[in-house]
């Protein structure tokens, strides 16, 4: 695909969520919560945050898409996330992963083990969290990059390419890699989107609630197109938002007023070259 096919992939996809307002819901920590929400509803989405088995279940029939985020587990979780997963891909329904911490505890480690089956239309997460994903998953050989360490990445997007394209093509969807650049992969194409600021990586849930809007673009795209769609929104607003704020805090607020002003054009605009693979 070319790069002015995939813009207007990108145009049609934000002009679907900003007229249809669709319901993405999510399974995500406490940490940012709210963030996440607030960002879905800023991009054009309807936002809806559920922890219990049943209702995971209902959530994930009752819209297009669904965000699972294991960033803060409660034991609950254990019988949520595997029912959600289970329903979604029963369903044939796209749903957004974010192994955030991956390595953290047994539980986690269980849990993102066993997702494998249910394959996340979209896998979104930092380079060390991804890397770290196709290792758990026998997707790459073991390595000496990798290392989670709590929640931030200690790796770079370059170094997670490998990881990021056998994960696609193992699933068959798309994966999306943060850092200062983005990388985005269907396995077939991988696609650099630039932009953002250093003060995303200051605010907590940046990663967060770029996997909510994911999810909201899923809801009206391929995987591959939501996944760069959410990646050039983010990149586009962090870039403008960080203009003449003092720091961080204002940065954030800043930031959900530009996810809310970017227009179609512009987020289709935001610099991404194409590799082909
Ligand atoms: N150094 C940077 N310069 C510009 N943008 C950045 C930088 N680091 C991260 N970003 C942007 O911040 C967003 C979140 O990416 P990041 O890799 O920090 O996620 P994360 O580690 O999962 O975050 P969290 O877990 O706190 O939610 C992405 O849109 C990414 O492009
Ligand atoms: C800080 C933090 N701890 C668990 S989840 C989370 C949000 C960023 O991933
Ligand atoms: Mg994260």
């Amino acid at each position: 695909m070319n790069q002015k096919e995939i813009k207007q992939n990108i145009v049609d996809c934000v002009n679907r969520v900003k007229a249809e307002n669709p319901m993405a819901g999510s399974i995500t920590n406490t940490v940012t919560i709210n963030f996440v929400a607030n960002a879905q509803l800023a991009v054009g989405g309807s936002a809806a945050m559920v922890y219990l088995p049943d209702e995971a279940e209902g959530l994930a029939l009752a819209g297009n898409a669904l965000y699972i985020n294991v960033g803060t587990l409660f034991p609950v979780y254990s019988e949520t996330l595997p029912r959600a997963a289970k329903t979604l891909h029963d369903a044939g329904k796209a749903w957004v992963l974010d192994p955030v911490a991956i390595g953290l505890g047994s539980m986690r480690t269980q849990l993102l083990y066993d997702f494998k089956e249910y394959k996340p239309t979209i896998v979104r997460g930092n380079a060390s969290e991804i890397i770290s994903l196709a290792k758990l998953w026998g997707l790459e050989e073991q390595g000496e990059t990798g290392a989670v360490r709590g929640v931030d990445s200690t790796d770079t997007v370059e170094a997670a390419k490998n990881a990021a394209v056998q994960i696609a093509r193992y699933t068959g969807g798309a994966v999306a890699v943060s850092g200062e650049t983005d990388l985005v992969t269907d396995g077939h194409m991988a696609v650099r989107s630039h932009g953002g600021s250093l003060f995303m990586p200051m605010i907590t849930g940046t990663g967060c609630s770029l996997g909510g809007v994911t999810a909201v673009y899923a809801t009206s795209a391929d995987p591959f197109t939501a996944a760069l769609t959410a990646a050039n929104v983010y990149n586009l607003a962090g870039a403008r938002a960080e203009k003449d704020v003092p720091g961080p805090g204002s940065f954030q607020v800043r930031f959900l007023d530009e996810l809310y002003r970017a227009t179609p054009e512009e987020i289709a605009n935001n610099p991404f070259e194409v590799e082909e693979l």
